[in-house]
């Protein structure tokens, strides 16, 4: 009976409530929400910085040597809704901050999937939302890309649509998105993040489903915003409540994306795109499984390339001069079109934006968007069931990888501006390893094609003195940064 209770409850066949494991001195923050709230709407750089100085000792004996066996892990603690337990709303989850100076923690998870600590994020109700695991129940946590061989599978599908390769065909398409979303911006007051969220879902969409098949745009953004509305609710599954309408607009986005895929099987399914690449048949991924994972990209791509573009304008408004040397480069790319021949950007011209790639890179960097993302030990740590939080932010911040890593003031000169190529896992905005980004060339892109024209034709003020940066949990912003943005005279 108590083996069949632990599988049920899916704990270990070790657990014990009597147990209690070793744990670092510290608080666990408040009952039932502990730490949850500060971890994700304060600086992660000054939270995490207060857990370090009470750090301690601790040994990850499969580490070794090189990876750094023994490095200082804080002694944060933090309670946050758990779905591996069906026992509470909440589980009470331990998490291990990394010291930013040791470097990439646990690379044999980053660098290949294996065994000690695996993916798993926060929060009941993302991943509830998240795609799930083949053949899992519902109670199983969800991921952007789940994990395992069917992980693989996913990865190489993913890889397969937004690779540099399948990437530079898709110029035209995202060009036309961003021309569109400038023309609608033009004169107005606009709320950046906001409307860079919109302009992000849209080349999304246009990336995964080319631009023939998406016959219902508006009510596949409508049930996507509600669904991304329940994100960080709490998970209770009663009417009215966020969680709910969350829960009923991914139904109906499913039943949306079915209709998609009906249509394109009808037509004959090629692997140009995401949706595409997932329908080949030899791989056989159900219509579910389908939908699961192209709401988990979209969940993947939209509010973090949203972020960076944001940055992006604030930072380039702030400094005239790395604003004008931009400039130049994008009027170089436009003066080399000669009149009345395509005036289309093409991949050539993408790759001769050196500067300005350059400084989407620096962008990266300080704005540290992603701060960081969760593992959790799954053996041979000293403390069982800690999460092992990569500190991005950190690391980009530390003034032993980078000279003058400020972060609220806008990247230095243009020549200095990411001209050195930064030590090895020490620049990690799309992450490292197994489960690094396969949407990076995509975001590049987007970016790109967006300040090509937003520089060429278009100028902008910020109207807001306030600077400052908001956690929610991504860093943008004050305010989302509100903008006038207009046709050049
Ligand atoms: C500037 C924009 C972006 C940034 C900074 C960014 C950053 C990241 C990071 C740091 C990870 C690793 C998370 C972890 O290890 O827990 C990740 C994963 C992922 N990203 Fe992005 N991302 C961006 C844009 C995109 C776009 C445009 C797409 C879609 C085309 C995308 C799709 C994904 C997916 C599917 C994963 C999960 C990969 C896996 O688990 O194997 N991302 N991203």
């Amino acid at each position: 009976f108590r083996s069949k209770l632990l599988q049920a409850l899916k704990l270990s066949p070790s657990f014990s409530p009597l147990r209690r494991l070793p744990l670092p001195p510290g608080s666990m923050g408040w009952p039932y929400i502990g730490e949850t709230f500060q971890i994700y709407s304060k600086n992660p750089i000054a939270f995490f910085s207060h857990k370090q100085k009470r750090s301690v000792s601790l040994s990850l004996s499969r580490c070794g040597p090189s990876a750094g066996a023994g490095r200082r892990i804080a002694d944060l603690k933090f309670m946050t809704p758990s779905s591996h337990s069906s026992r509470h709303l909440c589980r009470q989850v331990r998490a291990g901050v990394q010291d930013a100076h040791a470097g990439m923690p646990l690379r044999d998870d980053f660098q290949s999937g294996g065994g000690q600590v695996r993916l798993v994020y926060a929060g009941q109700a993302l991943q509830a939302h998240l795609p799930r695991q083949q053949g899992a129940d519902d109670r199983a946590p969800g991921h952007l890309l789940p994990a395992g061989p069917y992980h693989n599978l996913l990865r190489r599908l993913v890889l397969r649509a937004f690779s540099a390769e399948a990437i530079r065909h898709k110029v035209a398409g995202v060009e036309a998105t961003a021309v569109e979303a400038l023309r609608s911006w033009d004169g107005r007051l606009i709320n950046a993040y906001q409307e860079m969220k919109s302009y992000a879902f849209n080349v999304a969409l246009v990336s995964i489903f080319g631009r023939e098949d998406i016959f219902c745009t508006e009510e596949l953004k409508q049930s996507y915003y509600a669904l991304e509305r329940g994100y960080n609710s709490m998970p209770i599954n009663l009417p009215g409540t966020l969680f709910h309408d969350a829960m009923r607009s991914r139904r109906r986005l499913e039943r949306m994306l079915s209709e998609i895929i009906a249509s394109r099987r009808q037509r004959g399914a090629e692997a140009t795109d995401l949706l595409g690449s997932l329908m080949d048949n030899e791989k056989s991924l159900s219509d579910e499984q389908i939908s699961d994972n192209i709401i988990g990209v979209i969940f993947a791509a939209r509010d973090t390339t949203a972020s960076v573009i944001t940055w992006l304008l604030k930072y380039l408004a702030e400094d005239p001069k790395l604003l004008e040397a931009v400039t130049e480069e994008q009027e170089e790319i436009r003066r080399s079109k000669r009149e009345g021949e395509d005036e289309c950007l093409t991949w050539d011209d993408i790759r001769k934006m050196q500067l300005t790639s350059r400084v989407f890179q620096e962008t990266l960097r300080a704005a540290s968007i992603l701060s960081f993302t969760f593992r959790e030990a799954v053996e041979d740590v000293e403390y069982e069931g800690w999460k092992v939080m990569p500190l991005f932010r950190n690391i980009h911040h530390s003034p032993d990888f980078f000279p003058n890593p400020r972060s609220s003031t806008p990247p230095d000169s243009a020549s200095l501006c990411f001209q050195v190529t930064p030590k090895p896992n020490t620049f990690m905005p799309f992450g490292n390893g197994a489960h690094s980004c396969p949407g990076n060339e995509l975001a590049k892109l987007e970016v790109l094609v967006l300040f090509h024209h937003l520089t060429t034709k278009y100028r902008w003020s910020l109207t807001e003195s306030k600077s400052g940066v908001q956690f929610s949990p991504f860093a943008i912003p004050m305010n989302g940064l509100p903008i006038r943005l207009s046709l050049k005279a």
